[in-house]
């Protein structure tokens, strides 16, 4: 497997849509973050898959209750397929990319792209750049105005240099980190308008999203936290669905190959699966003035962000990248 969780062979119930091809296809062709996952996915002919014990295909399709609204290489594609673990959660495999790439499509569409779930069941999606997407937080509120946000954010530094290893491992080519991160290196100029760099200002992103949603209505999981207490994350996520605490320390094993807790084979079958290549790529080594110049700049962004979440992402602790 490559991009998603390693996971058992598909349910009979989850033949291909017409829709899910579609997506699927689009998802190969666009940029999207998870491109690996939509490769493997229509490999398979299939987009979507429900709960590790697997679920018939019974039900109707919903429009999401809940979504995972970024952030990009924060962490999504693990909070997902952890989440998706839960007997009454209902997920989308691929990206959807609604609301910004294709809103014009309009509701029913959306909704046919969702798995059919039972009574109770929460549907969801990911697609990480919804975060970031100006027109998102009018789209989602116009669509579901009770519905539930999630955010996985990560230090801003370190998911900047995240982006940039994915661009790097498409396009060889381009210049280097430090080149890139720069209007003028001489004067200390940060280029706020390069997106791995604007992505993290996470501040700024959020203020658009409170003039729709109240604070309560968006949970904020720690992507660092993510990776050394993924139970500890999965309870607050539980939580704030309002789901029973299934997803627990008995579903994670670290694996020390891979550097990153991965889920425990189902009981019924199959093998653990940990996330693909793509996720926990090696990165490569920034100039380290170029990373405390870095922190220097988001320091009062991420000081706003706490402020406005309350939360203290101890961001300002780290060392360096990592
Ligand atoms: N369990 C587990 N396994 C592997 N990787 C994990 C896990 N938990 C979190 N992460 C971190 O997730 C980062 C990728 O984030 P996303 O899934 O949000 O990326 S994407 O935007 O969908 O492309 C990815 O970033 P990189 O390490 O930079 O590749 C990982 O650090």
């Amino acid at each position: 497997a490559r991009d998603a969780w390693l996971r058992t062979p598909l349910a009979p119930g989850e033949m291909i849509t017409a829709q899910s091809a579609l997506l699927e296809r689009e998802a190969q062709e666009s940029s999207t973050t998870d491109e690996e996952l939509a490769g493997r996915r229509a490999a398979n002919g299939s987009s979507e898959r429900g709960g590790a014990a697997s679920t018939p295909d019974y039900g109707e399709k919903k429009l999401p209750q809940a979504l995972i609204i970024g952030v990009k290489k924060g962490g999504t594609r693990a909070l997902l397929e952890a989440i998706r673990v839960h007997p009454d959660v209902r997920a989308v495999g691929v990206e959807p990319h609604f609301f910004d790439r294709n809103y014009e499509k309009g509701l029913e569409w959306y909704r046919n792209v969702m798995p059919k779930t039972l009574d109770g069941q929460v549907t969801m999606e990911k697609t990480p750049s919804y975060f970031v997407t100006n027109e998102a937080p009018k789209r989602i509120h116009a669509m579901a105005k009770d519905i539930k946000l999630i955010v996985v954010v990560r230090n801003p530094v370190t998911r900047a240099i995240s982006d940039y290893t994915q661009t790097l491992s498409k396009k060889p080519e381009i210049p280097t980190f430090e080149v890139l991160a720069f209007k003028n290196r001489t004067l200390g100029l940060i280029d706020a308008s390069w997106s791995a760099i604007r992505i993290g200002i996470y501040a700024l992103h959020l203020e658009n999203w409170l003039q729709y949603f109240p604070l309560s209505q968006i949970l904020f999981v720690s992507g660092e936290r993510l990776i050394v207490d993924p139970a500890g994350e999965m309870a607050k996520v539980q939580d704030f669905l309002g789901l029973k605490r299934v997803v627990t320390e008995k579903h994670f094993y670290f694996n020390k190959t891979k550097g990153f807790p991965c889920l425990k084979k189902p009981e019924d079958s199959g093998a653990p699966r940990c996330l693909g290549k793509s996720k926990g790529r090696t990165h490569p080594h920034i100039d380290p003035d170029v990373i405390h110049r870095l922190q220097k700049f988001y320091r009062p962004f991420n000081m706003m962000f706490y402020q406005m979440t309350g939360q203290d992402f101890q961001w300002e602790r780290e060392e360096g990248d990592k």
